[in-house]
């Protein structure tokens, strides 16, 4: 396969290099005869971000085509696309991945995005990639090769084996992003809403392997692309050794929920594991003091996140008050806080990005992106290690929830992953004002998720934010 080789399909040729600016539906157009189709299939996908308001229109960013070796069968359609929403007033990027036949097979019927009316695509079947067996296998042949595609560039450890042939299934899970399994061997990540700067799923993994850490499966290839205007490249998609036979946290806490299994020996554990995870990202990756004007900002931040949530979900609004506490508090511990440092940590860590081996027991970390509702930048900054604490703490009590199991389950298991945790890192220990204050945050940041994606879960956020507003209001103590 060559680099740089142009895009066969003709809707591809006039628009291969960043578009023209953003326009409405009736605007200049780059793939009119897609966009309607795209505008009906889009929403209904998990990985949308942008649920609830209409997109009027599309700027294709980028576009190439990842051709089969021997040019007789029709390629891959890789398009970068931005999606207007002038209701919600954004424009976010998305990358597609698309499969073009005249006669679509009777498997790939549900795939079908639909048949363009008119243009170059007119009448054929235009699908998602993904579902097809030979176009997901050609996907990753091209993250074998390092090297440029059009705006696309494919990069790989020089040390990873990455056997040809590997069967492709498209992981069938309740999503942000989209997943293929090749063989039981390799899982390939696909980012769906995507931006400039590299993604922290690539960038901490990365740093992680090559620091010898081996709690967290190491990429081997990865892709991107040129982002427009001089902006860094956009992060599209990560390979990285899938662990068979794996089953994740919230799994096995429900599991022994069920039977009424103790959980703690897990939990202390998975606490010693993101311990050794934390040291290891502090060692790899610059660390900040939490000096006072940060610790400062981290508190505002909290304070905002809580009156927009409040405006979102109007069930918050009668603990506003009480939840303020816990942010203030920060502040006004500064003197202790303060000596603590702020490293690069995971982010959105929960039971379910903890995946426990069969054949070993031994705990790994996955997705480090982060929370993606927030912006890159912020995900990317350095934080206090209490933030990823406080999301594992909430979980078990996701998880006793859920389970029916009661306060004393969750109040045992948080016990064993603290333990776990401290004796996996041995230190100063977590800092309860901090602890406090992003457990309260995490709590903030679920009931909008919830009230969002799950309504019916949305109790479980909202039980623990009447217990953390009764503490605030019953002691200034954590
Ligand atoms: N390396 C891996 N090995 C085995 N399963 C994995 C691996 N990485 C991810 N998975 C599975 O894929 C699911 C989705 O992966 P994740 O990175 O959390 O994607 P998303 O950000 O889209 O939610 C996980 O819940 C897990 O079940
Ligand atoms: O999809 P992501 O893994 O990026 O995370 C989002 O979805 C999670 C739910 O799948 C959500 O987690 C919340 O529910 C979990 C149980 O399903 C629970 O274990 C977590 O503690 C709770 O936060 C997560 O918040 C959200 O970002």
């Amino acid at each position: 396969m060559s680099d740089a080789a142009p895009p066969r399909h003709e809707a591809l040729h006039r628009t291969a290099s960043p578009g023209p600016p953003p326009s409405g539906p009736s605007g200049p157009e780059p793939l009119p005869s897609l966009a309607p189709l795209l505008a009906q299939w889009l929403p209904r996908q998990r990985w949308f971000a942008g649920k609830g308001s209409p997109v009027t229109g599309f700027t294709l960013v980028t576009a190439a085509e990842i051709l089969p070796p021997t040019g007789t069968a029709p390629g891959l359609l890789h398009l970068l696309v931005r999606a207007h929403q002038p209701a919600a007033g954004t424009d976010d990027c998305y990358q597609l991945l698309l499969g073009v036949q005249d006669l679509l097979p009777h498997r790939l019927a549900p795939a079908l995005i639909g048949r363009p009316d008119d243009g170059p695509l007119r009448g054929r079947a235009v699908y998602e990639a993904l579902a097809d067996p030979r176009l997901a296998a050609l996907l990753l042949e091209r993250l074998r090769v390092p090297g440029r595609l059009g705006p696309l560039r494919f990069g790989r450890e020089p040390d990873a084996e990455i056997p040809t042939g590997l069967v492709p299934r498209p992981l069938d899970a309740e999503q942000s992003n989209s997943s293929v399994v090749y063989g039981d061997t390799y899982i390939l990540k696909l980012f769906r809403r995507v931006g400039p700067g590299i993604n922290p799923d690539l960038e901490l993994p990365r740093a992680l392997a090559r620091s010898g850490c081996t709690r967290v499966p190491a990429p081997a290839a990865w892709f991107e692309a040129d982002a427009p205007e001089g902006d860094e490249p956009m992060t599209l998609g990560i390979l990285q050794p899938y662990l068979a036979g794996s089953a994740d946290g919230w799994q096995l806490a429900l599991g022994a929920l069920a039977v009424r299994a103790d959980f703690t020996a897990s939990a202390r554990a998975l606490g010693h594991a993101t311990a050794e995870v934390h040291h290891a990202l502090a060692t790899a990756l610059p660390t900040t003091v939490l000096h006072h004007e940060r610790l400062r900002r981290i508190a505002d931040a909290m304070h905002r996140r809580l009156d927009a949530a409040a405006e979102v979900v109007p069930a918050l609004r009668p603990y506003r008050h009480a939840l303020r506490a816990a942010y203030d508090e920060l502040t006004a511990h500064q003197a202790a806080v303060t000596t603590r440092r702020a490293q690069r940590v995971h982010g959105d860590l929960h039971l379910g990005q903890a995946l426990r081996t069969a054949a070993d027991g031994r705990w790994s970390l996955i997705d480090f992106e982060g929370e993606p509702a927030r912006p890159l930048a912020e995900r990317r900054r350095p934080q206090p290690v209490e933030q990823d604490v406080a999301g594992m703490l909430r979980s078990f009590d996701y998880a006793a929830a859920v389970g029916r199991a009661g306060g004393t389950w969750a109040a045992r298991a948080r016990e064993a992953f603290r333990e776990g945790y401290a004796a996996g890192r041995p230190g100063p220990g977590e800092d309860p004002w901090l602890l406090r204050a992003h457990e309260t945050d995490k709590a903030v940041y679920e009931v909008v998720y919830e009230a969002r994606h799950r309504p019916d879960w949305l109790p479980v956020p909202l039980a623990a934010i009447a217990r953390l507003a009764a503490r605030a209001d019953g002691a200034a103590r954590p």
